[in-house]
């Protein structure tokens, strides 16, 4: 069945020509986005959501999408989206870093002109027959301190763009190196000092603990007589009420705000004042930046709904289309060697250690170990995915240690998986041969060769004469057909494993049977 996308935002008609051209059934329904209770209707059918910022995709929204997979940003803040609930629920979500960056960046500067010549009070005020010139004397940027609070993707432009304008660029960002700035040109400060120095301030940050009121009260106090202040980040970064203030008493020369507290913004402290510019969130709209988002989109989502490629995901390690199916072997081992060591795994787990040895250790393994670590929660925890299992193992306090090594042995590729419980360690390993298959090679040190099948008896017993056959005996009496028999011990005599493919679900009474025969220590039905 093909994929189902639903469009809940205003995205420009490219997306729905790239899902139909990728075979993806797509519903382009914008008036759904903020409508939240006819969203929680319809998520349910839908395996990809495609938003912008119009649809809020609460916990409410997400308990009731069964079947979705992923949600697509189209644009950079997710802010919209609950992502912990997201990824508990094993849902891929996606963004467009990049796609309106350029975009974003030129409203900034449009902002910072529209504040230092006063060009939509000149506007309004000549389209009103007034011809005010003596009123609208503007201030001349060249020469002037731009300070840059957060110099990201847009911050970077913004400021290279104020470089070309023959501005000075100082900016705040506790992210960026030494080594960046230089190369971006702009002096690196801390906070205070950029609020002393600038003569414009223009926020590119996102939304966090941290930066929330970033220019609080006490912030704008510090600022420069006369500062202009742009901010099409988000709302929130400054505090409305007190730059309100800080323009009525003339402290704050102008202030130009594409995004607010509240949105969509009706009314807001700001909105009135002479010095003060405001834009609906247009930052990202123009119609290149909108066609970039919703291509971008589009493609990410059809590629990880066909073919499990992750990009720009933010709670998913990347996979390139071309990764894709050179992991998809390894992630099939990863999964079994969890599954294995969970199922064989009775006490509560402490830590989880997984070795890549050879080809495999230069791969990208991030999904890897999502994949080890959802096969070991898995018989824990029935709704556990690639997404899902770090955060859980992490809210468990398993501790995952990942370790990469060159080919030590005989295998060209090789994956161990310890599992660390209070009362022991425990090892399973396997490796892929060149027929894509996945083979476990070793059990708790002893050495096998055995491929998985949907229902496995594990035996660990002693090695003497007598047991395969009197086991064999026993399944054969009551009908359960051994599809393989893999065998392997640790010296003559000493200890033993034996991992059955069997055709049929093994039942209790036939377990007993089993751990009653000569010589076996430790019985287990597993399935995968
Ligand atoms: N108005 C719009 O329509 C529009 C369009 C696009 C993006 N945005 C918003 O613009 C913001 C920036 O986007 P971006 O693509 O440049 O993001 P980015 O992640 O590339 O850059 C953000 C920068 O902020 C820095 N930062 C984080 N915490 C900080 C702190 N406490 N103090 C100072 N700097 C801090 C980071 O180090 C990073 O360099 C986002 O909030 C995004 O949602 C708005
Ligand atoms: O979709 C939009 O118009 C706004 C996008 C912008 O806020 C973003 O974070 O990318």
């Amino acid at each position: 069945m093909a994929p189902r996308v639903l469009i809940s935002d205003k995205l420009s008609d490219a997306a729905v020509q790239i899902f139909r051209d990728r075979g993806i059934e797509v519903d382009f329904e914008p008036e759904l986005g903020p409508d939240k209770e006819k969203l929680a209707e319809r998520i349910g059918d839908y395996d990809g959501l495609a938003i912008r910022s119009a649809t809020k995709v609460t916990e409410k929204i997400i308990a009731r999408a069964d079947r979705l997979k992923v949600i697509g940003r189209a644009g950079i803040g997710v802010d919209n989206v609950d992502i912990p609930e997201a990824t508990k629920k094993g849902i891929i979500v996606m963004n467009t870093p990049f796609g309106n960056s350029i975009t974003t960046a030129e409203h900034a500067i449009a902002l910072m002109f529209a504040l230092a010549r006063q060009i939509p009070q000149a506007d309004a005020s000549t389209q009103a027959g007034k011809w005010e010139k003596n009123r609208f004397v503007g201030t001349e940027i060249t020469g002037k301190t731009l300070g840059v609070v957060g110099c990201g993707n847009i911050g970077s432009i913004a400021a290279s763009r104020a470089i070309g304008l023959r501005m000075k660029v100082i900016a705040f960002d506790p992210f960026l190196s030494d080594e960046r700035a230089l190369e971006l040109g702009v002096e690196k400060v801390d906070l205070d000092a950029l609020l002393a120095r600038a003569d414009f301030i223009t926020l590119h940050t996102p939304l966090t603990d941290k930066t929330r009121n970033i220019l609080s009260r006490e912030a704008l106090a510090k600022t420069k007589k006369g500062v202009r202040i742009i901010n099409c980040a988000r709302g929130g970064l400054v505090d409305e009420t007190a730059l309100r203030e800080a323009l009525d008493s003339g402290h704050v020369g102008g202030a130009a705000f594409d995004v607010f507290v509240e949105e969509p913004a009706k009314e807001n402290v700001l909105f009135g004042h002479p010095n003060v510019v405001c834009t609906p969130h247009l930052g990202a709209s123009t119609k290149e930046a909108q066609e970039n988002v919703a291509l971008q989109v589009a493609e990410q989502m059809a590629d990880y709904l066909l073919n499990g490629a992750v990009t720009n995901a933010l709670n998913m390690p990347s996979i390139t289309a071309e990764e894709a199916p050179r992991l998809t072997p390894f992630v099939k081992l990863a999964e079994q060697l969890g599954s294995f060591a969970g199922q064989l795994t009775e006490t509560s787990i402490r830590g989880l250690r997984i070795e890549y040895e050879g080809d495999v250790a230069e791969m990208n393994v991030k999904p890897l170990t999502s994949a080890a670590v959802t096969g070991l929660l898995r018989p824990m925890l029935q709704d556990v995915n690639m997404i899902s299992a770090p955060v859980m193992a992490r809210e468990r306090g398993i501790h995952v240690e990942e370790v990469r090594r060159e080919q030590q042995g005989a295998y060209e590729n090789y994956i161990r998986l310890t599992v660390i419980t209070e009362r022991q360690e425990r090892s399973v390993a396997g490796t892929v041969f060149s027929d894509g298959r996945p083979r476990i090679i070793q059990v708790k040190g002893i050495n096998m060769e055995a491929e998985l099948g949907p229902h496995m008896l594990y035996v660990t017993n002693e090695d003497k004469p007598g047991f395969i056959g009197r086991l064999g005996t026993l399944l054969g009496q009551t009908d359960v057909n051994i599809a393989t028999f893999a065998l392997g011990r640790l010296e003559r005599g000493g200890d033993a494993i034996a991992l059955i493919e069997v055709d049929t679900e093994l039942s209790e009474g036939m377990l007993k049977e089993i751990e009653a025969l000569p010589n076996v220590r430790q019985v287990k039905a597993l399935e995968f």
